[in-house]
């Protein structure tokens, strides 16, 4: 059955939990006093759906539905997932706390966006405090997938295991803190080099634009893969962390930075940010500026997803989740053989699209190799069979590419074994959006052994379930267009 999820405060942060929810097939209700707010929300869910989609090899569950309601009493009545992203003032958290948990069911989560009350703070005068955890997001929620857990001393067991349960199936890493402390620890960071840098733009020292540089052509693309530590031990050389501490340690005693002074917020620095800003950024709308981020996060992501890496690997472990149970999760005898197997179901990813505004020719070929490698997968020739020495090189390729396709399309493959004996696998994929086809892809291939780099027979179980699976698809119709070939010229 469909999950509810209500959103109370559809602003900037409520708006990306609600695409997060809706686009993972959740049903989600608002309740926003702003008359905007569903065009607002209309905006960043337009964002989300021409960037999340693409994420993952696999494409997300079709979408929920999303409602808008007058009032939190109908908004939260029957909600799996309760998320307050009202303005940061406890007064309006805990008035609208109170009418949640008059409304809302006993076993439902109740997550607070706030960047930096703590779970005590928000449970002051709850009817049932343990309900009320801090869920705080990172923008934009639809993309980013950490959430800093922190349910305090209150929190219920059961709804933190539930809780944590919810955000991985969004693609989302519930990072517990078992301590609750004002901002949590991601938002003491954020905090720490936004004082820093207000100091540099006042004292003249850097411009916005310089500071920025100074992040992103440097330690941020650092800090997005290993973080600060992992980063540090390696600054360390051989002797690691303790050599760095032992170089470095005495330079925090240095005037390096100027801690917890924060420069008065006057109109004229006010004024000397904002202009620079202008300057730096002013020629993008926010709207394009929100693509240009998002297209950048997405092509970074989908970087480290094939390093298995960071949130990259998060990427491939709700992938996983997202096909057991579904015909891209079949395994041996559950592969049918009186069809072409479902190999592939995903999206298009924005970093997929070319100058000819369509995918791109190479990716036509990445598409069908990973439908390769999932076909591959289902007769048993998987990661583990692969550690042990065994697997199959590609031999010879074949593409036809028949129509266009763009990004945000939900593209499906299907793949006909052709043959199927010995050490040789011969198969035709067929790549379609909805009923137009899209492309074909035939590939023949050799079991190999990796030690020798030489051709060797497949295990016994490989081979069974190529067979099974070769015979059944030798009663299918001839696919159109196999042993095709460019021809010679005239
Ligand atoms: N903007 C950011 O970068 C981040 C913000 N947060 C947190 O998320 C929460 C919301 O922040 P934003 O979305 O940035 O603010 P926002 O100003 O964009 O949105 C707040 C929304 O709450 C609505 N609202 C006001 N009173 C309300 C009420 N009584 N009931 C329901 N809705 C009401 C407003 O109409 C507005 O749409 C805050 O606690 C903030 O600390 C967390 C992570 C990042
Ligand atoms: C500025 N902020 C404190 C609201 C930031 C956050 O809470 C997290 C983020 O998305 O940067």
């Amino acid at each position: 059955m469909t999950k509810t999820a209500a959103i109370i405060g559809g602003g900037v942060i409520g708006g990306g939990w609600a695409a997060r929810f809706v686009l993972n097939g959740w049903n989600v209700r608002v309740f926003d006093p702003d008359p905007q707010a569903e065009r607002k929300i209309g905006e960043v869910m337009a964002n989300a759906r021409r960037s999340l989609p693409g994420l993952t090899d696999v494409a997300l569950p079709d979408e929920g539905q999303l409602s808008f309601h007058g009032s939190i009493a109908e908004a939260v009545t029957g909600a799996e997932w309760i998320q307050e992203s009202v303005p940061e003032r406890l007064e309006i958290k805990h008035a609208t706390f109170a009418e949640v948990q008059a409304a809302c069911s006993t076993d439902a989560v109740i997550g607070s966006s706030t960047s930096g009350f703590k779970p005590s703070e928000l449970q002051e005068g709850a009817a049932r405090p343990g309900q009320i955890m801090v869920a705080h997001p990172f923008n934009p929620v639809y993309l980013l997938p950490l959430i800093e857990l922190v349910p305090g001393e209150a929190g219920d067991a059961a709804l933190i295991e539930q809780a944590k349960a919810v955000l991985s199936s969004l693609g989302m890493h519930a990072l517990h803190l078992k301590k609750e402390i004002d901002a949590h620890v991601a938002d003491r960071f954020l905090e720490a080099v936004w004082r820093e840098a207000l100091w540099l733009v006042k004292d003249g020292i850097a411009t916005t634009e310089e500071i920025d540089d100074a992040i992103r052509y440097g330690f941020g693309i650092r800090w997005a893969q290993m973080g600060l530590f992992e980063t540090y031990r390696v600054a360390g050389g051989e002797a690691g962390m303790k050599h760095f501490m032992a170089q470095f340690g005495p330079a925090l005693k240095w005037p390096w930075t100027k801690l917890m002074d924060v420069p008065e917020f006057t109109d004229e620095l006010v004024d000397l940010i904002a202009g620079q800003s202008d300057a730096q950024s002013g020629m993008h709308s926010i709207r394009e500026l929100e693509r240009i981020r998002d297209n950048n996060l997405v092509t970074m992501m989908r970087g480290l997803k094939a390093q298995n890496w960071g949130a990259g690997a998060l990427i491939n472990a709700q992938e996983k989740m997202m096909r057991e149970g579904t015909a891209l999760g079949a395994h041996a005898d559950d592969v049918p053989a009186d069809r072409p197997v479902l190999t592939a179901r995903r999206t298009v990813p924005l970093d997929w699209t070319d100058y000819n505004g369509h995918m791109t020719e190479s990716r036509y070929l990445q598409a069908f190799a990973d439908a390769t490698d999932r076909f591959m997968e289902m007769i048993g020739c998987d990661a583990d069979y692969i550690s042990k020495g065994g697997s199959y090189f590609t031999a010879e390729t074949h593409i036809r590419h028949l129509d266009e396709v763009h990004a945000g399309a939900v593209i499906e493959i299907t793949t006909q074994v052709i043959l199927g004996e010995g050490k040789k696998m011969h198969l035709f994929h067929e790549m379609r959006d909805g009923e137009r086809l899209l492309a074909t892809g035939e590939h023949f291939l050799l079991h190999v052994s990796l030690e020798t780099r030489k051709p060797s027979p497949p295990s016994p179980a490989i081979e069974a379930a190529l067979v099974r699976i070769a015979k059944g698809h030798a009663g299918l119709a001839r696919p159109d267009g196999l042993g095709r070939a460019i021809g010679a010229a005239r």
